[in-house]
C-alpha cells in the first residue's frame, strides 16, 4: 500500500505531520521533524513578539492523553519566518513547512498574515482560531461573528494557501453555522480539532490539579478526544465545499486511529500528544501500522477509502 498524499497541489510521501505546538518551538525541534519520517511539519503558532507563555507546570501526561496550558510560548513571528524562508532556500525540492499564526488580536493576525503575503514564503499557512490557554482570551472560533469578520479581512489581501485550526464543536447547529461561514471563503482547509478546551485533571494522591495556570484548567488531548475529533472531521467533511480539505487532528496514537480519521474524510493527519510522548519515531510506527491495516483490507491507496465512512 502507498501512503502518498496530494494536498493543495503538493505531493507528500505520507499524510502524517506534527500538530502545531508539539515538537516545533525551536529550530532544533523543527529540524528533527524535517529529518523524521513525517510527511510534512508545521511551526509553533507565533505571535508578533516572543512570548514566555504560562508558568510551569503547564503540561501533564496522563495514561489516556494530556492536559496543557502552555500559554502560547513562542520565539516570535520573525524567528519562524526566517526559518521557513531559509528552509525553502536549502531544500528547493522539498515541501516547505506549514506556518502557524496565532495573533493576540484581530489586528495582529492581519499584520502577521500581511507579512507572510508580502514575503517569499511559498508554503501553507495555518491561522489558529482556537487557542484555549491565553488567560482572558476566548477561543476565537467560538465567536462566529468575529470569525467571519476576521476571515473577510484576511481574504481581502491574503492570496496564498490558508487553512484554519478550529476548536471542537459539540452541536449540529454549530457545525451548520461554522460551515456556512467557512464556505464563504477560499479556504484551503480546516484543521479539526485543537485540544478540547478547559478540561480539568485531578491527582488523587495530592488531591490537587496537575498544572499551574488557570487553577489547573487546560486543553485536553489524546485518547480522550478521538470521538470528538472524528465527529468534527466528519461534520465538516460532509458540510464544506469539496475544495476545502480537512486536516484530522486529535487522538491519533495508532495506525487504526489514523485510518479512522481518513475514513471520516481527513487528508493530512496531525499528531500532538503521541508525538510529545514518543518523539519523532512515532511517525515511522504510525505509517507502518497504517500500511498494515490498508494491506489487510486490500487498499493500495488512501484515495480508495478516504471519506467513505458508511452510515447504517
Ligand atoms: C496556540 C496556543 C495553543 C496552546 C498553548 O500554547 O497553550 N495549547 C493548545 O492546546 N492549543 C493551542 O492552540
Amino acid at each position: 500500500a502507498s501512503l502518498r498524499t496530494e494536498f493543495l497541489g503538493r505531493q507528500y510521501e505520507n499524510p502524517f505531520m506534527n500538530a502545531s505546538g508539539v515538537h516545533c518551538l525551536t529550530i532544533d525541534e523543527l529540524e528533527e521533524l524535517s529529518n523524521s519520517k513525517a510527511g510534512a511539519f508545521i511551526t509553533k503558532s507565533s505571535t508578533e513578539v516572543e512570548r514566555e507563555g504560562n508558568p510551569e507546570p503547564r503540561y501533564y501526561s496522563t495514561p489516556l492523553g494530556s492536559i496543557n496550558s502552555m500559554g502560547l510560548p513562542n520565539r516570535g513571528f520573525k524567528y519562524y519566518l526566517d526559518y521557513v524562508l531559509d528552509y525553502q532556500d536549502k531544500h528547493p525540492a522539498a515541501n516547505t513547512p506549514f506556518f502557524s499564526v496565532a495573533g493576540m488580536s484581530i489586528d495582529e493576525n492581519l499584520k502577521l498574515l500581511r507579512a507572510i503575503q508580502d514575503s517569499a514564503f511559498d508554503g501553507v499557512t495555518e491561522l489558529n482560531l482556537s487557542c484555549p490557554n491565553v488567560p482572558g482570551k476566548p477561543q476565537l472560533a467560538y465567536d462566529f461573528e468575529v470569525t467571519e469578520e476576521l476571515l473577510s479581512k484576511v481574504f481581502s489581501f491574503f492570496k496564498k494557501p490558508l487553512g484554519v485550526k478550529l476548536p471542537p464543536y459539540f452541536d449540529f447547529a454549530h457545525f451548520d453555522t461554522a460551515a456556512s461561514i467557512l464556505n464563504k471563503f477560499p479556504l484551503a482547509y480546516v484543521n479539526c480539532i485543537n485540544s478540547v478546551g478547559n478540561g480539568l485533571y485531578v491527582d488523587l494522591e495530592t488531591e490537587s490539579v496537575v498544572i499551574k495556570p488557570k487553577n489547573g484548567f487546560g486543553g485536553i488531548g489524546g485518547e480522550y478526544v478521538k470521538p470528538t475529533a472524528l465527529a468534527n472531521v466528519r461534520g465538516f467533511y460532509t458540510r464544506l465545499n469539496s475544495s476545502i480539505k480537512i486536516i484530522g487532528t486529535g487522538g491519533i496514537r495508532t495506525g487504526q486511529d489514523a485510518f479512522e480519521h481518513l475514513l471520516c474524510g481527513a487528508t493530512m493527519l496531525q499528531v500532538g500528544t503521541e508525538l510529545y510522548e514518543e518523539g519523532v519515531s512515532v511517525f515511522e510506527r504510525l505509517l507502518h501500522e497504517l500500511e498494515d491495516i490498508m494491506n489487510k483490507k486490500g487498499y493500495t491507496s488512501i484515495d480508495e477509502f478516504r471519506g467513505k465512512l458508511s452510515s447504517l
